[in-house]
């Protein structure tokens, strides 16, 4: 008896411990969960004049002065089209089964349909792939991270004309021709969502179109636009989902999803006027792209403010959207505070767009999480349960990928304290915290089949360029060496580890109990 009641305290003990330092295991997912990092292509290859590639509209925005944050661009990046074997050692070391990366339109179509599809683009994601696979590494592959060839901008205003819905097709058609055979997921679009707010309404990203007050622009009309081109993404979603379903997928056995940038938002007043602001942004934000794809129109939220800005699907749109997805993947990064600027007056331009509700990381005084280097982004572990479930409960429980979840380091390009970015305990502790989230919603039924820390190694963080760092692994822009973090190190154990002292004890569920979880 009394040996009981030792063993007892003792194992209560333990468990505050392990809960003390958020401890979460492998072994708590399950075997054939996807684990891996992510990367894009623009962010990490440069090599930006080889291979016939031709340029991006980021090659081109990137280089008109101001843009970007410390004058960087994405020439050279990581240097990844040159050292893709050494990057596959990194994540073949770390013991990832799977990577995320995209593929680059420029590489593959210079010209976008225009002209030949370029051998030496095929090439490179070919071997790539190849040796990806040699080392157990399932390719995750995205079709479209924010890139595009520059000519189709030139061309035809890009996502602002419906004629870029069949050049995406075809894009798309090339690489599940070239590539189908040997890869297994695909991603359509990239936080479309996020691509279009800053590109079209306030314009801070290639297109760099807006209207006052959203934002500063030579051209463009933030109260349409945006609506314009969005359309033009679904259906491009649309499109290639509709090649996939019919020439590729019964033969190739792959699936093919969309990935939505999903910060979770909390009402920042306990007032009905705040709780439907933070239901109202939501749909704005999160189910405006995945809305229609599932259900086959925009949320009603938008519907009902936005009226005929809101372009309509016709019936033909209607049939090729009814090939949906197979997956919703889901970029999950922070959690803001939402106020309402409906019925309650917010300063004018505060306010995003037409959605009246306006975003703040503070309430009382007090922040809803640490803040990261990056703006507006807390870290608030609970938000991933939170955002999953939202997800899960929208969209009918549709499979979920977490295709990014990462921690901002604050840099410049040649760094004087590379002591500090290797030793990032912040950035082993947010992952650590958003796991042991992930896990409370798939513990709750969520449909979640893998998980992705952005980045594999540290690259072009867009306007930011070189001035955050995101790599599980330091990369010297001068030399290009790669170095692992102390998160590199974290992330491999992770994966190799072995189970928790309360799991080799039989029927001890470390995370059934809500107790030992306090911060969740
Ligand atoms: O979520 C974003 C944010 C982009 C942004 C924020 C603020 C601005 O002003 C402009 C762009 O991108 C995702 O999160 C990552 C880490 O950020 C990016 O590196 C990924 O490429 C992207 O999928």
């Amino acid at each position: 008896m009394k040996g009981l009641a030792y063993c007892l305290v003792f194992l209560s003990l333990l468990s505050q411990l392990l809960a003390a330092s958020h401890n979460i295991h492998r072994s708590q997912f399950p075997e054939d969960f996807l684990f891996g990092t992510s990367t894009s292509s623009v962010q990490v290859e440069g090599a930006y004049l080889e291979g016939n590639k031709s340029l991006t509209n980021w090659d081109v925005f990137s280089h008109i002065p101001g843009k970007i944050k410390g004058g960087g661009n994405p020439d050279v990046a990581a240097d990844h089209y040159h050292r893709y074997l050494e990057d596959i050692e990194l994540m073949h070391s770390m013991g990832v089964n799977t990577y995320r990366f995209s593929i680059s339109w420029s590489r593959i179509l210079p010209s976008g349909r225009f002209g030949q599809v370029n051998q030496a683009g095929i090439d490179f994601y070919s071997n790539l792939i190849n040796e990806l696979l040699n080392r157990g590494i399932q390719p995750f592959v995205t079709l479209n991270h924010f890139d595009i060839p520059q000519e189709l901008e030139d061309r035809y205003g890009a996502w602002l004309s419906p004629q870029i819905q069949q050049d995406f097709g075809y894009f798309a058609e090339v690489c599940f021709k070239a590539f189908g055979d040997r890869v297994k997921y695909w991603c359509t679009f990239n936080e479309p969502n996020l691509m279009i707010k800053f590109g079209y309404i306030i314009g801070t990203i290639p297109p760099g179109r807006c209207s006052q007050p959203s934002g500063d622009c030579p051209a463009g009309n933030s109260a349409l636009e945006p609506y314009i081109a969005a359309h033009n993404v679904i259906l491009s979603h649309a499109t290639a989902t509709n090649i996939y379903r019919k020439n590729y997928q019964a033969k190739q056995g792959g699936s093919i999803g969309i990935v939505i940038s999903a910060y979770w938002y909390e009402p920042l007043r306990n007032i009905p006027a705040d709780i439907s602001a933070t239901e109202r942004l939501l749909a704005f934000e999160n189910a405006w792209f995945v809305d229609p794809i599932m259900f086959g129109d925009y949320p009603p939220e938008m519907r009902q403010i936005l009226g005929s800005r809101l372009p309509i699907f016709s019936e033909e749109d209607r049939r090729k959207l009814g090939n949906k997805l197979d997956f919703i993947g889901i970029n999950h990064y922070s959690t803001l505070y939402v106020q309402d600027c409906m019925f309650f007056p917010c300063k004018p331009g505060d306010s995003l767009g037409d959605t009246f509700a306006l975003t703040t990381g503070e309430r009382d005084g007090r922040s809803i999480g640490t803040l990261t280097p990056m703006p507006m982004s807390y870290v608030v572990p609970q938000g991933m349960h939170r955002v999953v479930h939202y997800f899960q409960k929208r969209y009918n429980n549709t499979v979920m990928y977490i295709t990014e979840n990462g921690y901002p380091q604050e840099s410049s390009r040649d760094v004087s304290n590379k002591k500090d970015i290797l030793n990032d305990k912040e950035r082993v502790e947010y992952l650590k915290n958003y796991l042991a989230s992930l896990y409370v919603a798939i513990r709750n039924g969520a449909n979640v089949k893998g998980y992705f820390v952005w980045s594999l190694i540290d690259n072009f963080e867009w306007v930011f360029g070189y001035t955050l760092r995101f790599g599980l692994h330091y990369v010297d822009f001068n030399t290009l060496e790669r170095t692992p973090k102390l998160s590199a190190r974290w992330y491999k154990e992770f994966l190799n580890g072995s189970p928790s002292p309360l799991q080799l004890i039989k029927g001890i569920d470390l995370f059934k109990s809500r107790r030992i979880l306090p911060f969740l």
